[in-house]
């Protein structure tokens, strides 16, 4: 390392991977996560982003997020899930738009890149399965995908030769703000779907009661049990006071009812199966300014 490394200001933030499906999304963050990290962790998180992975480096960390169109694109109907993909994207640091280098650049991949032009984000093109076409081709692909957009790199990759995959998060790296590190040395990746769920649950929660309790809700989901032909979702709604707990639950529990119905079916839709929710209302004293409660609870 050089004297110049060594004054590198420390960098943090979110990256994620989008593009029309077939792009090579989910092989490409495989390929990133498979090199990067042996142990994957289960606790539930009820971060607002599904952490992918946490890639750590001596002076970075690179945080990559998941929409949820990424695991399930068929289920991505409702407009809830949509709005969390757009929740998403507004809050990343990076955006790798990624474009295969095999076809040529259609509908979608305008589509995609003229949303992401409106956000804040860094954008950059990413031009998947360059082992699929020779030096001649890739180089028109290249020169194609950069007229797409004012993109800041164009980065070509391979996900199954490997090629470049270093590099690109070498790149994402560069763009992220300079920041303290966000996650702890040993918080390499959550369950998304676990995340997903308790997000769900916390929003139902707060319908209609925002007001009363914007920030003391926390969703934990214990577990997920699929069973023939339905889901069981045991979780826990965390609150900082009785008080609080009373306005969740309700008159004779029928407001906590309402919650479960009402999660029950967004859930039901964003994993296309029938779920059994089961819901229970905990106080955890001032989770808000408890370290360690803030840890158990994901944040
Ligand atoms: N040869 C080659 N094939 C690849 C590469 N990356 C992805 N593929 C193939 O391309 C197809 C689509 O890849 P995915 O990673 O599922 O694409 P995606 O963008 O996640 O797709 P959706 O989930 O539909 O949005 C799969 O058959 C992959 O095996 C690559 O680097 N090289």
């Amino acid at each position: 390392m050089t004297s110049e490394n060594l004054r590198q200001p420390y960098r943090a933030g979110f990256g994620c991977f989008v593009g029309r499906p077939n792009a090579g999304k989910s092989t490409l963050t495989n390929a990133i996560v498979g090199q990067k990290i042996a142990i994957t962790s289960s606790k539930p998180q009820t971060t607002r982003h599904v952490i992918r992975a946490v890639l750590h480096r001596p002076d970075s960390q690179l945080v990559l997020v998941d929409t949820p169109g990424l695991h399930r694109p068929r289920t991505l109907l409702g407009e809830r899930l949509n709005d969390l993909v757009r929740q998403t994207w507004s809050e990343v640091d990076v955006i790798g738009l990624c474009v295969p280098a095999d076809e040529p650049i259609g509908r979608g991949d305008r589509f995609i890149s003229g949303e992401l032009a409106e956000l804040n984000a860094t954008v950059l093109a990413v031009v998947t399965k360059t082992d699929l076409v020779d030096r001649e081709q890739l180089a028109k692909q290249l020169v194609a995908v950069s007229e797409l957009a004012d993109f800041a790199e164009v980065v070509p990759v391979s996900a199954v030769s490997g090629h470049q995959v270093d590099t690109l998060v070498d790149v994402m790296t560069r763009y992220l703000p300079e920041s303290p590190q966000l996650y702890p040395d040993d918080m390499l990746t959550e369950e998304p779907e676990q995340v997903l769920v308790a997000e769900l649950i916390r929003e139902a929660a707060l319908e209609g009661v925002r007001d009363e309790l914007p920030h003391s809700i926390a969703v934990v989901v214990e577990e997920m049990i699929p069973e023939e032909r339905v889901m069981k979702i045991y979780a826990d709604v965390y609150v900082e006071r009785p008080s609080q707990k009373a306005i969740v639950i309700g008159h004779r529990a029928s407001r906590l009812r309402d919650v479960g119905i009402r999660a029950r079916r967004q859930i039901e839709e964003l994993l296309g199966t029938r779920v059994y929710l089961d819901l229970h209302v905990r106080v955890a004293k001032d989770w808000q300014r408890d370290p360690k409660q803030l840890r158990k609870l994901g944040f």
